[in-house]
């Protein structure tokens, strides 16, 4: 069994879409990224390449590639679970919590799972999203930004065994 870790952290700007968990959230302003910003799955991304030892999303995805610009970071993760794959791993399970101050996230968790479990290929049940505001302390209880912090296990996927073909 493999364990990651992820945090990221995005500044909230007007004129920009809240998007958490590929989930398009009404709210007066948004997360600030070369991608879609979405903090949620940035860190999500970062646990799994985290499990595998693949360094992190800055390395596969630069934010200096015009490839990247304005991506959906569920494209991304799709991306990230093909190079698990490749490494033939299987993901047990993620947790994660979202930090913001606002908006009320609750009403928006599920879809968010569901995104996340979908493009993964794994059971709904096998991924949490959290939400916690900090009281309004530090940055993201005066509202300047978002966090999200993630957790997953992995382990590789049972070899079947070799064949022996005689001629
Ligand atoms: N942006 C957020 C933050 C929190 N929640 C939900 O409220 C609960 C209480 O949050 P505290 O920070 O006061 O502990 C939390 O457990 C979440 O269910 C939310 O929906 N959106
Ligand atoms: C997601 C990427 C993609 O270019 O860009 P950003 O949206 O700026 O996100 P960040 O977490 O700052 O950096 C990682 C980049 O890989």
């Amino acid at each position: 069994m493999r364990v990651g870790i992820g945090y990221d952290v995005h500044k909230l700007a007007p004129e920009r879409q809240l998007i958490l968990g590929g989930v398009t959230i009404p709210y007066e302003r948004g997360l600030l990224g070369h991608s879609d910003a979405d903090v949620l799955i940035h860190a999500v991304m970062d646990a799994l390449l985290g499990a595998a030892a693949l360094g992190d999303i800055g390395r596969h995805f630069p934010d200096s590639d015009p490839r990247y610009k304005g991506i959906s970071s569920l494209k991304l993760l799709a991306a990230v679970k093909d190079k698990l794959a490749a490494e033939n791993y299987v993901i047990n399970n993620l947790d994660a919590v979202v930090v913001a101050q606002a908006p009320k996230l609750a009403p928006h968790i599920p879809a968010m799972r569901e995104n996340i479990a979908r493009v993964l290929g794994v059971d709904p049940g096998a991924v949490n999203v959290k939400a916690t505001t900090t009281e309004h302390l530090g940055f993201a209880g005066r509202g300047e930004g978002i966090g999200a912090y993630a957790v997953c296990t992995l382990q590789r996927a049972e070899q079947q065994p070799r064949k022996t073909v005689h001629f």
